[in-house]
C-alpha cells in the first residue's frame, strides 16, 4: 500500500496546488480515495507537462528577444512573399536615381528564383574558397566581387546567372528596371559556425542597417546555401520591428531581399551548432558604386569579354 502523505504533495512546483488542503481520509474509504488521488495526481502532472511543452514550443518559435513571427519557415517552399514597409528617410540624404532609388520599400522571400541544385553548386565554390583560409572565430567571409574567373583566354563568371536572376526578382518586386541596378561591393560568401568570436569581425549577430554598414547598398539580397535545423541550429535572420520581429529561416536556394535602409534593421541569431553558408549580393542605384565585370584587352587584339 502506498504510504499515507501528510504534508503537501511533492508534485512539480506550482502545479500541486490543486491537491493541497484536502482533509485526510478515514480508514474505511481510504482505498477508493487513494485511487482518486492517484488519478488526480496523474491528471495534474499531465496538464503541467503539456503546459511546459507548449511554453517550450512557443519559445522555440520565438527569437532571442522572445517575440517573433515567422516570415519564411524552413519547411515552406515559397513562390514569393512580399511585405511592403514605409521607406525610411535614409534615401533622402543621398543622390536620388529616379526609377531606382527606393520609393517603394519592403522585403521579400522566394524559393522559386534559385534552384537547390544551383545553391549546391554555389555552396561548393564557397566551401572550396573558404577552405583556403577561415577565421579563428565563428564567422568567415570570401569576397569575390564580380565573380569573374580566368579560364584560358576568357573569363567565366562563378555566379553571374544567379546574380542576374536575383536582380530580376528585386526589380520586379520593387517595380523598377533591372538595368538600373548595379552590382556593388562587398558581395561575399559567408560561413558561420558556433566557434566563439575572436575579433569584432566574428560578431555577425549585431543588429545593423546595411546602408549604414556598407554605404553603397540600396537593395540587399541574401542567397542561403544551407538548411536551418538540418545543417545548423540558431542562425535565423531577424527583421527587427517594434513589438514583433520577423524571422527568415534559411533554406538552400532561398533568396531573401530587401531595401537596405533603416526600414529593414536586422540581425542574424547566433549559430548554436553546425555550419551556415550564405552569399550576400547587393545592388546600388549609383553607377559610380557599381562593380563591372572585368574585360581583358590583349595587346593589339580585340577585347576578351567575359563569357
Ligand atoms: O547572412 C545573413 O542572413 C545576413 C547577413 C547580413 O546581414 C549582411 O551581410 O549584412
Ligand atoms: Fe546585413
Amino acid at each position: 500500500m502506498a504510504p499515507q502523505r501528510r504534508g503537501a504533495p511533492k508534485g512539480p512546483e506550482g502545479c500541486g496546488a490543486a491537491e493541497r488542503g484536502r482533509p485526510n481520509s478515514t480508514k474505511g474509504v481510504r482505498a477508493p480515495r487513494d485511487v482518486r488521488r492517484k488519478w488526480l495526481r496523474v491528471a495534474v502532472l499531465g496538464a503541467c507537462t503539456t503546459l511546459a511543452g507548449l511554453l517550450l514550443w512557443g519559445r522555440l518559435g520565438a527569437d532571442e528577444d522572445g517575440i517573433a513571427e515567422v516570415l519564411a519557415g524552413r519547411s515552406e517552399v515559397l513562390p514569393g512573399r512580399f511585405i511592403e514597409v514605409p521607406c525610411s528617410e535614409d534615401y533622402d540624404s543621398q543622390r536620388r536615381f529616379e526609377g531606382c532609388t527606393p520609393r517603394k520599400c519592403g522585403r521579400g522571400v522566394s524559393d522559386a528564383v534559385i534552384t537547390r541544385d544551383e545553391a549546391r553548386r554555389i555552396r561548393s565554390i564557397a566551401e572550396k574558397g573558404l577552405s583556403l583560409g577561415g577565421s579563428d572565430g565563428g564567422a568567415s567571409i570570401l569576397d569575390l566581387h564580380s565573380g569573374a574567373l580566368s579560364v584560358g583566354k576568357h573569363f567565366v563568371n562563378l555566379y553571374r546567372n544567379v546574380r542576374q536572376k536575383v536582380q530580376l526578382a528585386i526589380a520586379q518586386a520593387f517595380g523598377i528596371s533591372a538595368s538600373s541596378l548595379h552590382l556593388t561591393k562587398p558581395t561575399f560568401f559567408s560561413r558561420i559556425n558556433s566557434t566563439a568570436a575572436r575579433t569584432a569581425h566574428d560578431e555577425y549577430w549585431h543588429a545593423h542597417v546595411d546602408k549604414v554598414t556598407y554605404g553603397s547598398f540600396d537593395y540587399t539580397s541574401l542567397l542561403y546555401l544551407s538548411d536551418y535545423q538540418d545543417d545548423f541550429g540558431g542562425g535565423r535572420f531577424v527583421f527587427m520591428e517594434e513589438g514583433a520581429n520577423r524571422t527568415v529561416e534559411p533554406r538552400a536556394g532561398r533568396v531573401s531581399f530587401f531595401t537596405s535602409g533603416s526600414e529593414n534593421l536586422h540581425r542574424v541569431e547566433k549559430v548554436h551548432w553546425g555550419t551556415r553558408y550564405a552569399v550576400t549580393i547587393a545592388f546600388t542605384c549609383n553607377p559610380d558604386h557599381g562593380i563591372a565585370d572585368p574585360a581583358l584587352t590583349p595587346p593589339g587584339g580585340p577585347s576578351a569579354q567575359p563569357r
